[in-house]
């Protein structure tokens, strides 16, 4: 049996053609996506984006057997408002985005590149809709295995790869011990990394390692903009350390992204947080931050996550790959603005 455009059977297969035209876009919207691949998002930007990447030729990888285990992959993501698997094929198709950046055109290994896809797909699967912080508060059987640290991102990590010990589901049959091996490692380093826990650690780095990696970006002789921007890196673990980063921003992007966009994100991340408060509510818990629906002020929670998380990382981001990430500190600085003119507005409509 032949095996559908775009992984999964649909009704709508005209339309989702129509949005896939723009899967190299940072417009893309994801939630069409959604609904028009029969909520399968995740195989469908995957398989898309291994079939334009060529990957499934390179690695000699069986479709069909791709299809298995994106779908198994999906499934395993939890009906939760935010960390759902919509998230994972928003954050898969943002690196898949980045990584289509002038500047790397000559950086990463085709291994590398998909080890970065499949940490993008992966990093959050069976996400309960808890914090790290609630799970180790509330005695939960994760925080116990492992130790308070890191606890959902080592979950996600090993629930993808029990995944792949499915014969039927092991698309990677095809690589050497090598390659598995290599595609491990830089999965795991991946998905721990985006801990918001190591966000400092990174954030101290980042400078320093992008001033070096400046230093090294080949000036060709000709004016040429393209080989002028390439990022040529000897090392793999300076790859790696790039793919860290890399992850890390997608998965803080949404408020790059256009304010349609950006506010549904608003609205899932505020039902899971105010959903965890009700339940530290209801265990006499002291209710985290951001999480009391009851005293929640949204607006200025975003503003505050802009200004102290997002923007400053992005810009260093922007700053490595200049001139190419402009348009999402533009929609940054532009969100950034709604939220205030609503506040703003909010307190002048108080004073009617
Ligand atoms: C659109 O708004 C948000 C969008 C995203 C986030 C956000 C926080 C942490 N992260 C990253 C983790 O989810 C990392 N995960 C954990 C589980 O393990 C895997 C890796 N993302 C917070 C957002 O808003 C908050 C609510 C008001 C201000 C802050
Ligand atoms: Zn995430």
């Amino acid at each position: 049996d032949t095996i559908p455009r775009f992984g999964t059977e649909t009704p709508h297969e005209a339309k989702l053609a129509e949005l896939m035209d723009n899967i190299d876009a940072w417009g893309l919207n994801i939630f069409d996506v959604h609904n028009y691949s029969q909520s399968h998002s995740l195989t469908s930007v995957m398989y898309t984006i291994f079939k334009k990447r060529n990957l499934i030729e390179t690695f000699r990888i069986s479709p069909q057997k791709l299809i298995n285990y994106l779908v198994t992959l999906e499934s395993h993501y939890l009906d939760v408002p935010y960390h759902c698997s919509i998230h994972a094929a928003d954050v898969t198709q943002a690196i898949h985005v980045l990584l289509l950046i002038p500047s790397f055109e000559n950086t990463f290994t085709d291994l590398e590149i998909l080890a970065a896809l499949f940490a993008a797909a992966i990093h959050d699967v069976d996400h309960p809709g808890v914090t790290n912080q609630y799970l180790i508060n509330s005695d939960n059987e994760l925080a116990l295995m492992y130790n308070d640290t890191s606890v959902l991102e080592n979950h996600s990590l090993a629930v993808a790869f029990k995944l792949l010990q499915n014969e039927d589901c092991d698309f990677i049959e095809n690589l050497s011990d090598e390659q598995r091996k290599i595609l491990r490692q830089i999965s795991i380093d991946m998905v721990l990394a985006t801990d918001m826990s190591k966000h400092g650690a990174i954030m101290q780095t980042i400078q320093s390692f992008h001033q070096s990696l400046k230093a090294k970006q080949c000036k060709d002789s000709n004016s040429n903009s393209s080989t002028n921007d390439s990022l040529v890196l000897t090392e793999q673990k300076e790859r790696v350390q790039l793919l860290r980063e890399m992850l890390h921003c997608a998965d803080l992007s949404n408020p790059t992204k256009h304010l349609s966009i950006y506010t549904q994100w608003v609205d899932r991340i505020m039902d899971e947080f105010h959903y965890q408060g009700d339940r530290e509510r209801s265990a006499g818990m002291p209710i985290s931050p951001m999480c009391n629906r009851r005293t929640a002020d949204i607006e200025m929670a975003q503003i505050g996550f802009i200004q102290a998380i997002v923007e400053p990382l992005w810009q260093m981001w922007a700053q490595l790959v200049y001139p190419h990430c402009q348009q999402m500190l533009d929609n940054i600085d532009s969100n950034r603005q709604w939220y205030e003119y609503q506040i703003s507005n909010r307190s002048s409509r108080n004073n009617t």
